[in-house]
This record gives C-alpha cells, structure tokens and sequence, in this order.
C-alpha cells in the first residue's frame, strides 16, 4: 500500500492482527478493497451549461453479508478516501455484529455551490451511473458528510425508476415517508450517547463535573453536543467549517442548534450578540478547539485532524471518535504515550449504520418499529459492543482501538474461513 489514508487505515489492521489467529487467507482478503467503481457524472446545470463530477463507490468486503455505508458529496472526496471509508465500514459493520461488510461512496463537489434542482440531477445520475454495482442484496446506500434523508429519497426513487420496481431496501437514511426508520437521523449521536454514558462511569467521572469540546456541527456532532447537554455534560466549546466557540461556563447547545439551522455560521451567530444574547465567549479555530483542555474531545467532522502536528497538544483526557478517521496512526501513538484514551470511529459512530440496519429490516418485512423500540434496540447493541470491546482491551492491555479491530476480526475471520477456498479459484 502507497503512503494513503488507505495505508495508514491499514496500519489498525496490522496492529490488531498480532492478537488474532486469523489463516492466512483470511488475512489477505482483507488487506484490499473488492472491488472499486470510479463514474463520472454528466450534470445539466441550470444556466443550460453542462458539469461533468467525479463519483466513485467501493465495496471492501461483503463476506458478511451486503456492502453497506454512506455516501459523502465534498469537494476533497478522492478514490483514496472513498476506499479508507469503505475499510472502516467493514470493521465497523462486524464490530457492530451487523450482517453487512463495508462500502462507501463519495463525489467530489461543493454541494452548497448547486441549487437544488442541480443537486438532484447530480444525485439521480450517480445512481444511473451506479446502478449496476447497487442492490438490496448487494450493496446498500446511506447518508454520510453533506448528504441528507431528501438525497437517500431521490437515490431510492431514481434506483426504482431503473428496476421498475419500489426498492426501498437499496439506501437507507431515506424520508419517513418513503420507508425510512425513526431514529435514523439523530442515529450516529444516539449511539456515541450510549457508548459514552457506557465509558465515562468507568473512569468515575459524572457529566455534571466534565467538560466536553465539539468539533464539527453537522447531524452527528450538533446531535451529540445537545445529548450531553441535556444529560447535563458541560459543553465548553463547538465548531463548524467557519470556526469555533468557547464559553468557559458552557454552551446553550439548543439555541445554537437553532441559530445553525437557520443557515449560519457557528462564529457569526456568536459573533453577533444583538441576535443572540450568549456573551462571555471566544471565538477560536478549529485548531485551537482540539487543543482545549477539556475532560473529552468529540471529533465529528472530518478525517485526518489529529495528526503528528498536533497530537503532543491534546489536552482532553478521553477521546471519542464520532468522525471516521479524525486520527492519525502515528498521532494515536502519541496521544497513548500520553495517557489519553481514544474510543474509536468504528465504535463510537456505529449507532448510525445500526439504525441503517434496522431501517432494512424494516423494509424487509414491511413492519415498522416505534422510535422507542428502535432506540432500545440500538442501546442494547451499543452498550454490548462496548463492552465487549471495553474486556478486550482490559484483559489484552491493548487500546481500545486495537481491541475494536481484534472483536471484529474475530468475526470477519470466521466468516471468510467459512467460506472455504472455492472462491479463491477465479469463480470455477
Ligand atoms: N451521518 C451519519 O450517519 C454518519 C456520519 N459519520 C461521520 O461523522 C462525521 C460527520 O458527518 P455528518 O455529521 O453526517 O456530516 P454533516 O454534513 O451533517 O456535517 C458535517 C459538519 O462538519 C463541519 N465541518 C466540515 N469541515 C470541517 C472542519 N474542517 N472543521 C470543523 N468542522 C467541519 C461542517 O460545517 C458540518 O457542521 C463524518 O466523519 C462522517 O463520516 C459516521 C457515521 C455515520
Ligand atoms: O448508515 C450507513 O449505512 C452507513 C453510515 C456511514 O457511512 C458510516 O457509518 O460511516
């Protein structure tokens, strides 16, 4: 593997792998994508021009079951990202116990430069363009950065058009309306709810005495922030792509919510104390916000943000990995040197495609669950994973992010080694 996101994703692999008895062959399965598609997407844009975008979708490893994961639209989606997102899906899937392997899909565009009606071409081309690598059985969609319930509704609709037939099983994260789930959209917060209220009482900490830092104040990160807040976490400090704030007594997070939705910047809302009446605030960067000294540090933007160029600065003591890959491999290294613990992305952010899972099921059986019994459902699984994954590490002495690989190995192991090795023999 080159010197990628893909290579330093790789690296959790190789750690994990020195605690697992995996065979051989199962170990070489695992350590390249399945199969990676690259489109391109001819878009009529409303001044009458033509825009052509680049999409890709990857399946890593379906020897669990289906590829399942999201689909990002970002102007920095590469090839190389769509298939690091891909590999955590796998982990994350297995981790999770979830009957799927891993998949992702990106394109590479600025979603807030389109209208809308460009962002639906846009969206019912890329499932033209993909149609063939996509199924129910196959390969299942999800919303993921700058994606959305309206996107998932016209990729179903589109995916529909083509197979003559409702298809709701082929994305999820879809609208209410068109046979997604409740709970799904506040899903990936809910879940990192659950693992930290099942975390923080192990290091005798309540949330009244904890201070929180959010990075990132989109579904997940907006979503988590206001659960702790409600849970009566002090939430110090949260961002967006604009900046970040800071307030050393807390944030009101629900009016912040508020004044986000209404198509703001986190740092003008707080900016503008005629709007908003919140004071005694600093304004900060994003940089500045990883770096507070805070009990817990909640990444829920983006990969790469913690990196080798900061990760001696890191102050928080527990970190929790809402974001796929926000840490870097050697950053990780550091920041265990430097006794803080790191509860990873395919832990902690598995809450989303849980509910994902059960919004197939759904589908499946045309029975849908109450929001009360979908949130029950995703408590048990997530407070059993976690501590599962939490034995592990204790019993191991190993990280929590090398047990979470090692718990799905465990799993991936078995089921490529059930598999035989017919299917190395080029499909004879
Ligand atoms: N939506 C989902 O179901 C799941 C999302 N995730 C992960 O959570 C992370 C966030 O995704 P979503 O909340 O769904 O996306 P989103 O599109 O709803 O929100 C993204 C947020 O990140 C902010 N952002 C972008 N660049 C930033 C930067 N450089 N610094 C700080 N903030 C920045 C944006 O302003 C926005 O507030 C991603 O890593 C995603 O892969 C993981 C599991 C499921
Ligand atoms: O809900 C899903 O299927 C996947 C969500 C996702 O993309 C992720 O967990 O990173």
């Amino acid at each position: 593997m080159s010197n990628s996101l893909l290579a330093d994703a790789g690296q959790r692999l190789e750690q994990a792998l020195k605690y697992t008895s995996l065979s051989e062959d199962a170990i070489a399965s695992l350590k390249y994508p399945k199969a990676s598609l690259a489109v391109s997407i001819p878009v009529r844009m409303d001044d009458g021009s033509l825009s052509v975008f680049q999409g890709y979708r990857v399946r890593y490893d379906d020897s669990r079951g289906p590829g399942k994961g999201g689909v990002r639209y970002h102007p920095s989606v590469t090839l190389d990202e769509v298939q690091s997102l891909a590999f955590w899906m796998t982990f994350k899937c297995a981790a999770l116990n979830l009957p799927f392997g891993g998949a992702k899909g990106g394109i590479t565009v600025n979603p807030k430069a389109l209208s809308r009606l460009e962002l639906e071409r846009l969206s019912r081309g890329y499932i033209d363009a993909i149609a063939d690598f996509i199924g129910a059985d196959v390969d299942i969609l999800a919303p993921d950065v700058y994606t959305n319930s309206m996107i998932m509704g016209w990729m179903m609709d589109q995916y529909s058009i083509i197979q003559r037939r409702s298809s709701p099983g082929v994305v999820t994260g879809k609208p209410i309306a068109m046979g997604g789930s409740l709970g799904r959209e506040s899903a990936t917060a809910m879940g990192a709810f659950f693992a930290i209220e099942t975390i923080v009482p192990k290091f005798d900490r309540r949330p009244q005495d904890t201070t929180v830092a959010v990075q990132g104040f989109g579904n997940a990160g907006a979503t988590i922030a206001e659960l702790l807040f409600h849970a009566g976490y002090n939430v110090v400090a949260v961002s967006d792509s604009q900046g970040a704030i800071y307030a050393q007594s807390g944030l009101d997070i629900p009016k912040i919510r508020q004044f986000k939705n209404n198509a703001r910047s986190i740092k003008d809302i707080y900016c503008d104390d005629t709007v908003c009446s919140i004071t005694n605030h600093d304004v900060l960067s994003n940089e500045e916000l990883l770096t507070l000294d805070v009990d817990i540090l909640i990444p829920a933007a983006l990969e790469n943000q913690i990196t080798e160029a900061n990760a001696s600065q890191i102050k928080a003591r527990l970190i929790f990995e809402v974001a796929n890959g926000p840490i870097t491999s050697t950053a990780d290294q550091t920041l265990e040197q430097n006794g803080i613990y790191v509860f990873p992305d395919i832990l902690i952010n598995a809450g989303g495609v849980t509910v994902s899972y059960f919004e197939w099921v759904q589908n499946r059986n045309g029975m849908y669950w109450t929001l009360d019994e979908v949130n029950q459902r995703l408590r048990r699984k997530m407070v059993e994973e976690t501590e599962r994954i939490w034995a592990i590490a204790q019993s191991r002495f190993i990280p929590m992010r090398t047990a979470a690989y090692v718990h799905a190995l465990e799993r991936l192991g078995e089921a490529l080694d059930a598999k035989g090795t017919r299917r190395y023999y080029n499909g004879h």
